[in-house]
C-alpha cells in the first residue's frame, strides 16, 4: 500500500526566556527556535493489517505505544475511523533527551505524513492543536518557519527574517530529561525584557540573541558544559549557547570551512557527538 519517506529535522532554542510559572506547573515562555538541517528518517507505511507499529532500535527511544510518534498515530488513526494499520520505523539521527526537540519532530512529522496518507485533510492550524496535547514543542515543526514562541511555546509568529548560519551541535554523551530542569528551576525576578526584533541579518546580531534561563539549571548540574561553550568559541563560533533544556550545545558560524572543521576536532579529541549542520 502506500508509503511516505520523510525527515524529521531537529531545532535549537537562540533564545528562552522563562517568564513564570503557571497554575497548571507548565511555565510560559519566550523563545526564538530554529530547524537545523539534523534529521531523524521516518518512514511511514498503510497496510491492511489492523493496528500502529512503531520501531526505531534506539537506546533510550521505546517502540510501541511509550513512542511519541505511535501517540501521534494513533490520535489521527481514531480521528480518521478507517481500519487500517500504519507502519512506522525511525532512523533515530537525533540525540535523544538533548535538548534538539527530536521526540517532537518526530511526532510532527507523523501527524503531517499520516494526514496525507489517509487524506483526512486536516489543516496545518488543526494538526497544531493536536500535536500541542502530544508536546509543546509539536506545534513549532508543523510551522515550518524559525518562529517566536510565546505560551508554552505553542503560540508561533514567523520571524521577518534570519540568516542563513552554520551551527556546530556538540552533545558529551549528557542526557537530561526537560521536566528535571522545570522542576529544578529557580524563577527570579528581572529587569526589563530585552527587545527581540522580528529580523537579525548576521551571525554577529544572533549572538546577542542568545540567552537561555534553562542554562544555569542543566550547567549547575553538568559544569562540563560550560567548557564545551567556549571550546565552540576557541573553534571560531560568533557565539554559543545550550539548547532548551540541554544538554546539547551549539555554536553559530558564518563560515562553513570553520564550522566543520570544529566539529571535526571537537568528535576527534573527545569523541563526543558533534556536527555542523545548516539552519534551515
Ligand atoms: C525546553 C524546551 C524548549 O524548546 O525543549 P526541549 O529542551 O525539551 O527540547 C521545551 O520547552 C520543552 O517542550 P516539550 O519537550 O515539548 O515539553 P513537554 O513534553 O510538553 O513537557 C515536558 C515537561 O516539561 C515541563 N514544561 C514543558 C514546557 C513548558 N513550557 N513548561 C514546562 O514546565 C513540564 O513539567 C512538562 O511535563
Ligand atoms: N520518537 C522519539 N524520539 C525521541 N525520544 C522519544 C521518542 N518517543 C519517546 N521518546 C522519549 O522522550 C524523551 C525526550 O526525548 P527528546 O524529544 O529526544 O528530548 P528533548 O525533549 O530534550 O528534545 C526521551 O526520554 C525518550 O525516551
Amino acid at each position: 500500500m502506500e508509503k511516505l519517506q520523510l525527515q524529521a529535522p531537529a531545532k535549537v532554542n537562540y533564545r528562552l526566556d522563562v517568564l513564570g510559572k503557571r497554575p497548571d506547573g507548565y511555565h510560559d515562555l519566550r523563545m526564538v527556535m530554529q530547524r537545523v538541517g539534523l534529521c531523524d528518517e521516518i518512514s511511514i507505511t498503510l497496510s491492511a493489517a489492523p493496528g500502529i507499529r512503531v520501531t526505531c532500535g534506539k537506546k533510550g527511544v521505546p517502540d510501541g505505544p511509550g513512542n511519541i510518534a505511535w501517540r501521534a498515530a494513533d490520535v489521527l488513526l481514531k480521528l480518521s475511523g478507517k481500519e487500517v494499520g500504519i507502519d512506522i520505523a525511525i532512523d533515530k539521527r537525533i540525540p535523544v533527551a538533548a535538548g534538539l526537540g527530536g521526540g517532537s519532530s518526530d511526532a510532527a512529522t507523523v501527524l503531517m505524513g499520516v494526514n496525507e496518507l489517509l487524506g483526512l485533510g486536516l489543516s496545518d492550524q488543526r494538526l497544531m492543536e493536536i500535536g500541542v496535547k502530544l508536546g509543546a514543542d509539536v506545534p513549532f515543526f508543523i510551522f515550518k518557519k524559525t518562529a517566536l514562541a510565546e505560551g508554552i511555546g505553542d503560540q508561533l509568529t514567523a520571524m521577518e527574517s534570519m540568516p542563513s548560519l552554520w551551527v556546530v551541535l556538540v552533545n558529551p554523551g549528557i542526557h537530561v530529561p526537560t521536566a528535571w530542569v522545570y522542576q529544578n528551576l529557580i524563577l527570579t525576578e528581572k529587569g526589563p525584557a530585552t527587545i527581540i526584533r522580528g529580523s537579525y541579518s548576521s551571525a554577529a546580531e544572533v549572538a546577542e540573541l542568545l540567552s537561555n534561563d534553562l542554562e544555569p539549571v542543566t550547567c549547575g548540574k553538568h559544569p562540563l558544559l560550560n567548557e564545551v561553550k567556549d571550546m565552540l568559541l576557541t573553534a571560531g563560533a560568533t557565539g554559543s549557547l545550550m539548547s532548551g533544556s540541554g544538554a546539547t550545545v551549539f555554536g553559530i558560524f558564518e563560515d562553513e570551512a570553520v564550522a566543520r572543521k570544529a566539529a571535526a576536532d571537537i568528535a576527534a579529541a573527545r569523541g563526543w557527538f558533534a556536527e555542523a549542520v545548516q539552519t534551515l
